[in-house]
């Protein structure tokens, strides 16, 4: 009953009111502005002059940039409402949800004009980092930077030791997406703060949508099958830089990197029986490759957690290095990497990925239909409800 009261008040202090002035500016935007047509410079230019601002501009403001950059990268909301309880993303769902049909190309017009209405209205600072050469903005859940010819995509979550949520999930794939086209070498995954990632974020199984448990995991297995699909895909040289303690799918997807360099710190731990759970991210595949069916059991099927130095004995971390010199050493070698001839190091990857991409496909929609049955299990049921409830962490 206090859940429900309280998410009640959140709900009038966040969604009706603000909702109503999200939609109807925009659509009046739509109509003044038909005739012109913002170009995708001006886009990216607008969403750098978002992160220069110095002042927020507030909750609503936010909703009406949040949905119109949805709206003008992925066009309509076609994703499912998250749950009354999950606030946020709600209000976040709604606003980009009442835009409809609203095409991409006025949306980005629409988020133009919006950020140079706050630009002239609000104090902003020209002032770049030093020695940063672009920043992508309008993530959530990551920070996306490019300098030095590497495309560094940091999972930004640190309270939540950057556990994937549902909006994580759909960012990488974007951020993946624009590092596969951009003028980068190399591309990077790192995470900020004390671990590199906790997996799959559990309360992404609380929201239930109206067509109950087996919709959710429909919907899960094909967000997971296209995720991990587009590591498969990815075009140049992948390399995971793991700052701290790694687990569940932030672990199996390292057996699709081209390079993992790892922090004597971090662990190594996919604990999926215990979390009546099946391995993904074509871990059942690439780990018995790489370490050994039986050492491959000992991750995958008991749980067994290795330090960073175990993981390099056994070929999933390529080097380890003292937590004290890490980011030093490991950013030395990706510049120098960097700068050797990309379309070279493009094709040597898609000579060797080539040979295995079928199987790899295949082996992830194996693996996402058996984890839609698993979902359902009692014993993965139970191990959520056992964490959530906090009785029991790993
Ligand atoms: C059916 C729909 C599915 C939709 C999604 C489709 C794709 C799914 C595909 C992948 C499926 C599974 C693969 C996996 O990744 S399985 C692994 C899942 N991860 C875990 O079980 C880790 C759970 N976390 C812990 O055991 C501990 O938090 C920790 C990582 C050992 C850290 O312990 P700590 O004591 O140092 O810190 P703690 O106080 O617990 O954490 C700080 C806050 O962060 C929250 N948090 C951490 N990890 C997660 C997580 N994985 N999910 C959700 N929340 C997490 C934690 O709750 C704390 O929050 P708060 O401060 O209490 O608010």
């Amino acid at each position: 009953v206090a859940m429900a009261h309280l998410a009640w008040r959140l709900a009038q202090r966040w969604c009706p009111s603000s909702l109503q002035v999200i939609s109807f500016p925009v659509v009046q935007l739509h109509l003044n502005r038909t005739a012109m047509r913002a170009s995708q410079k001006d886009f990216e230019n607008a969403m750098n002059q978002v992160k220069l601002l110095k002042k927020d501009p507030g909750n609503e403001v936010k909703l009406k940039l949040y949905s119109l950059y949805k709206q003008a990268t992925e066009g309509p909301c076609n994703v499912p409402k998250p749950g009354v309880f999950d606030l946020i993303n709600k209000a976040k769902w709604d606003a980009w949800n009442a835009l409809g049909s609203l095409p991409k190309e006025t949306a980005r017009q629409n988020y133009v004009d919006l950020v140079s209405s706050l630009s002239s209205s609000l104090e902003s600072s020209s002032q770049v980092e030093p020695g940063t050469d672009r920043k992508s903005t309008g993530y959530e859940t990551l920070m996306v930077t490019s300098e030095d010819g590497i495309t560094k995509i940091m999972l930004n979550r640190p309270t939540k030791k950057n556990a994937l949520n549902v909006e994580m999930y759909h960012e990488i794939m974007h951020a993946l997406k624009a590092a596969s086209k951009d003028d980068s070498a190399i591309t990077v995954l790192t995470g900020n703060g004390d671990y590199y990632s906790s997996g799959n974020d559990l309360t992404n199984f609380t929201d239930i949508p109206p067509g109950g448990v087996e919709e959710k995991a429909k919907n899960g297995a094909i967000l997971l099958r296209e995720f991990v699909g587009c590591f498969i895909d990815f075009p140049k040289p992948l390399i995971a830089v793991v700052n701290g303690p790694a687990v569940g799918i932030s672990v199996t997807l390292l057996g699709l990197f081209d390079a993992v360099y790892a922090s004597d710190r971090a662990t190594f731990h996919t604990p999926f029986s215990h979390l009546g759970q099946s391995p993904e991210g074509c871990s059942s595949y690439t780990f018995p490759k790489i370490m050994s069916p039986a050492k491959a059991t000992e991750m995958l099927v008991f749980g067994k957690k290795l330090t960073a130095g175990e993981a390099c004995a056994q070929g999933l971390v390529t080097e380890v290095f003292p937590d004290r010199t890490f980011q030093k050493e490991v950013w030395t070698r990706l510049k120098a990497f960097a700068k050797l001839p990309p379309n070279a190091m493009r094709i040597s990857k898609e000579i060797i990925r080539n040979r295995e991409k079928e199987k790899l496909h295949a082996v992830n929609a194996e693996e996402c239909s058996v984890l839609q049955g698993r979902w359902l299990s009692d014993e993965c049921m139970n191990a959520v409800v056992n964490f959530l409830s906090r009785k029991s962490k790993l």
